[in-house]
């Protein structure tokens, strides 16, 4: 049976490998704050002590990691991906980054002898944890088919886009279309509210017609409560918006909405509210 290794284990990834282990999977997990083992460790799963030693064991490593610098950091570090993978083993990089980096890294995998695919997923906490992600892998066939029951158990669809780089692609046009609906949902409110309507019956309204959807509907409560649980934090979004930007440059693409709400979550990160929901940048609309 095909063993899996699991690194980070933050908002997403916690319950994602719980969803390996409870799928009946063989799990060795890892993460920087090692503290953070304990309740798969408890749930059946294996502790390794270093991203190295989990390749070495496993047949697939997975990880979901906070942003370029850390997926880079694990793999390229000491004790890292390309310390322990090799011999057709695969790596499958989850984690929210540019095409640039998941291009480097699955290089530097392909050229130790593993395989690699990049497979971010949209879908938010309560996706990890019912196993409802959508997952957009790009990269190596056979790894991507066979690794096919483990996304099965992580994901309500799963799509094969193309070469490393088109996933991460996706993910980033994708989130960047949603921060845009997020300040756009934050500056509706705002304005509905100073010209004195009630922010419940806006979202009556929206939810009504065309532009209803599952977010403006969840994230509207937020702002009408003015509480900001965290399902995807605010400085996730941000590095999100500020890749698509970044992506949007290299092309040559004019992004004016994506530029300005990257403006609005800068100064919502810079006026701490960076580990909140994203849908905090209200704060800073309002
Ligand atoms: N939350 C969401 O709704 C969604 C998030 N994503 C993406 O998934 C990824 C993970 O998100 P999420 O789980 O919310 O984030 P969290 O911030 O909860 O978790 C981040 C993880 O990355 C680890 N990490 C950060 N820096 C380093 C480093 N330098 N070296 C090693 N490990 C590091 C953290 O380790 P430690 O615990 O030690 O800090 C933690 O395990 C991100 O790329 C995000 O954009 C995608 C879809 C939805
Ligand atoms: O990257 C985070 C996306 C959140 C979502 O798709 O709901």
């Amino acid at each position: 049976m095909t063993t899996y290794g699991f690194l980070g284990l933050g908002i997403m990834g916690g319950p994602m490998a719980a969803n390996l282990v409870r799928a009946g999977f063989d799990v060795t997990v890892w993460n920087r704050n090692p503290a953070k083992c304990a309740p798969l460790v408890a749930l059946g799963a294996r502790q390794a002590s270093s991203p190295a030693e989990v390749c070495a064991a496993c047949d697939i490593t997975i990880a979901m990691l906070a942003d370029p610098a850390a997926a880079r950091e694990v793999c390229f570090g000491a004790n890292g991906v390309l310390e322990g993978i090799g011999g057709g083993r695969g790596y499958i990089d989850m984690s929210t980054v540019d095409d640039e980096t998941s291009t480097a890294i699955g290089a530097a995998v392909t050229a130790r002898g593993g395989r690699f695919l990049e497979a971010p997923v949209s879908g938010t906490k309560k996706p990890a944890e019912d196993g409802t992600l959508i997952i957009l892998a790009a990269g190596d066939q056979s790894l991507f088919t066979d690794a096919g029951p483990a996304f099965a158990a992580l994901g309500k669809k799963c799509l094969h886009l193309g070469e490393v780089g088109q996933g991460a692609r996706m993910k980033l046009v994708v989130n960047m279309i949603m921060g845009q609906m997020m300040t756009a949902l934050g500056e509706g409110m705002a304005l509905g509210r100073n010209c004195g309507l009630d922010g419940g019956q806006l979202l009556e309204v929206l939810d009504a017609g065309a532009m209803a959807n599952p977010m403006f509907k969840g994230k509207g409560q937020m702002l009408l409560s003015g509480e900001f649980p965290t399902s995807f934090p605010l400085k996730h979004m941000q590095k999100d918006l500020r890749l698509a930007v970044e992506l949007g440059d290299r092309l040559g693409q004019p992004l004016h909405g994506a530029a300005t709400a990257n403006e609005s979550f800068k100064r919502a990160r810079a006026a701490g509210h960076a580990d909140e929901d994203f849908a905090a940048v209200f704060r800073v609309l309002e």
